[in-house]
């Protein structure tokens, strides 16, 4: 069981005046701001959970996640990971836990992936019955037979993150950190994933934290999400009752044909919330019952030339989209 409280980490950022003299005064003389990545967050997981830990980029993720496996000691709060508290107890914490940081690597680069496996077996005293029982496993749901003797820096993306994942679950740990474990990958690849993630957990009850920006990553494996803005928890429930809630929510994605200034057509300024981003890209979001797509699409049209739109359906991915936008 994972129980997290007040936990915050803090970054003490050097501040540099521009240019050459910037950086020279800064040597003699530093200045420091703050900053809160994760802020007095509270929630607790129980062993088996899946939970998709998801928010905006910068929102706190990876910092979080970094102090449930030891490596950054919390600034403020208490962590505490099946009892041992991470930062204090690494070595022990890392026997209870599996991890797949994105671009990082935990297999051997220049040796086949299977040699890279009997080391790591080595590495946690895997008993051989049940290291060949998790690799005939593994290599059937992960389709990794081909890849066995291959030296891991000649495996593609998506074979190396088959590998990865396989290796993150070898030495049977109970919770099992996973960040962004389908970014980049074509379909077919995260499907074999996704499927992987829930049979970890179906046999053999592995908890697992899933950062990702992918929402079909989320619908597919968690019930659970907590979502995290600018380090404070926004939400912690359920998958299904964020549905009901915010099901009604639609986004419509427009790219205007110049770029510039943009103001909100008057007519709906009580009635959706906006965001403007680069080259012209406005997102309107609205609840179908203030106001239809018809109307919302009709208005622009006779306030902006619209070079091209989209309309985002009520999926996961469009809820967490609007709850970035404009908060719970
Ligand atoms: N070592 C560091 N020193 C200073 N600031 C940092 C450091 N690491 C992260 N930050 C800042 O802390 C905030 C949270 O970063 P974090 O990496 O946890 O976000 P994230 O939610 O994982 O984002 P992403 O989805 O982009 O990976 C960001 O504003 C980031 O710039």
């Amino acid at each position: 069981m994972i129980e997290v409280k007040n936990l915050s980490k803090h970054y003490k950022i050097v501040q540099k005046d521009p240019g050459l003299t910037g950086a020279i005064k800064s040597l003699f003389k530093r200045k420091y701001t703050t900053k809160k990545a994760v802020d007095e967050i509270n929630f607790n997981i129980e062993d088996g959970e899946m939970v998709g830990y998801i928010g905006a980029n910068g929102a706190g993720k990876s910092t979080t996640i970094k102090m449930l496996c030891g490596i950054l000691t919390p600034s403020n709060g208490e962590i505490t990971v099946n009892g041992i508290v991470p930062y204090k107890e690494r070595k022990r914490n890392a026997k209870n836990i599996g991890a797949v940081f994105g671009q990082r690597t935990q297999l051997f680069w220049d040796i086949a992936v299977r040699e890279s496996y009997e080391l790591l077996k080595h590495i946690y005293e895997i008993p051989e019955e049940e290291f060949q029982a998790s690799i005939a496993m593994f290599t059937e749901v992960l389709d990794l037979e081909p890849l066995m003797s291959v030296p891991v820096r000649q495996l593609s993306l998506g074979q190396k993150m088959r590998c990865e994942l396989a290796a993150a679950f070898l030495h049977n740990p109970s919770i099992v950190y996973l960040d962004e474990p389908t970014i980049g990958l074509d379909v077919a690849v995260k499907v074999k994933i996704r499927q992987f993630i829930r049979e970890m957990n179906r046999l053999r009850g592995t908890t697992v934290i899933l950062t990702t920006h992918d929402m079909q990553d989320i619908e597919e494996i968690c019930k659970r999400i907590i979502i995290i803005d600018e380090g404070k928890v926004l939400y912690d429930g359920s998958l299904q009752s964020i549905k009901e809630r915010y099901g009604d929510k639609r986004i419509i994605h427009f790219e205007l044909e110049r770029e510039g200034e943009f103001q909100l057509p008057s007519s709906m300024a009580d009635k959706v919330e906006w965001s403007y981003g680069d080259e012209g890209r406005v997102s309107i979001s609205f609840s179908n019952h203030t106001i239809t797509a018809a109307d919302v699409i009709s208005e622009m049209l006779q306030s902006y030339q619209i070079r091209d739109l989209t309309i985002a359906d009520s999926k996961i991915e469009t809820i967490v989209q609007d709850i970035y936008m404009r908060g719970i």
